[in-house]
């Protein structure tokens, strides 16, 4: 592989802002749709229901923001790959409505959504002979540490059992800067990372013996990846995701 294309958090939240701006005129829904896509395929391919013929859980936990929203998106398709998603979803946020359909899909999909309520019952699922992997959707690009509650809490307690269940990380691994990779704790290290759009900087830090790393998030067309500095990424067919 060739040197790795990454952008700065700074060139993340522009790329988003000039997609969703009156010019290109992406919706956010679209964006997060593709991009929510694109994690519950790099699970079909990281975790192959064919060779997890006793396991089908996979725990998602939902971040309050846009992150938090590709993971709700992820959790429809992956309940209609076959799989059985879990949604711990401990703060929702009005920032949108849209989150709140997303959620109302999910119940119209019978995915099960745990609340803050039943915030004892969430680690349940951090058992190894029930869940197939978590899907961090916590935090991406505009997280500044250091962590607050509840999330500091979730991912110490992720963290505990990340050698037993693996991790897959949408867009930035929970806990980590997003330029600066993992400098503060508590944070998460995954067994998959997927980066939407173009890696950001922290993903330098991931080992590659110990994470694998895709990029997902199909959605620009080459001129505009060479506007921001890196080369358009070389997706086959109608894949939306590239393992790296
Ligand atoms: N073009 C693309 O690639 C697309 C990218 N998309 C996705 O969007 C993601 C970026 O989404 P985003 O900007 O909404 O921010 P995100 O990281 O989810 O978090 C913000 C929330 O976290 C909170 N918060 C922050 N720090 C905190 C702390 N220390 N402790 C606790 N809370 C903290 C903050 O709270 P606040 O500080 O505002 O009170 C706010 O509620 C990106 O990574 C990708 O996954 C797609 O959906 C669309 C297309
Ligand atoms: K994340």
């Amino acid at each position: 592989m060739t040197a790795l294309k990454v952008v700065s958090s700074k060139f993340a939240s522009e790329i988003d802002q000039e997609l969703m701006g009156s010019k290109v005129g992406f919706t956010l829904q679209q964006l997060m749709e593709l991009a929510g896509f694109s994690v519950a395929q790099t699970i079909q391919r990281e975790y192959p229901l064919e060779q997890n013929k006793n396991k089908n859980e996979v725990l998602i936990i939902v971040g309050p923001g846009n992150n938090g929203g590709d993971g709700l998106v992820c959790a429809r398709h992956l309940k209609l790959f076959g799989y059985n998603p879990i949604v711990y979803y401990p703060i929702r946020s009005k920032r949108t409505p849209f989150y709140g359909q997303l959620v109302n899909q999910l119940e119209f999909f019978q995915v099960p959504i745990l609340t803050e309520e039943q915030s004892t019952k969430w680690v349940d699922y951090l058992k190894p002979e029930k869940t197939l992997c978590i899907v961090d959707a916590i935090f991406g690009f505009s997280f500044k540490p250091p962590i607050r509650e509840p999330f500091g809490s979730i991912v110490a307690e992720m963290h505990k059992v990340e050698d037993k269940i693996p991790i897959v990380a949408v867009d930035i691994p929970t806990g980590w800067d997003v330029d600066e990779g993992p400098v503060a704790e508590p944070h998460t290290t995954p067994r998959v990372l997927v980066s939407l759009t173009v890696p950001k900087p922290c993903s330098k830090f991931i080992k590659p013996e110990r994470t694998a790393h895709y990029v997902g998030g199909r959605f620009i067309p080459n001129h505009f990846a060479e506007k921001y500095g890196f080369e358009p990424f070389p997706y086959q067919g109608t894949d939306q995701v590239l393992k790296l």
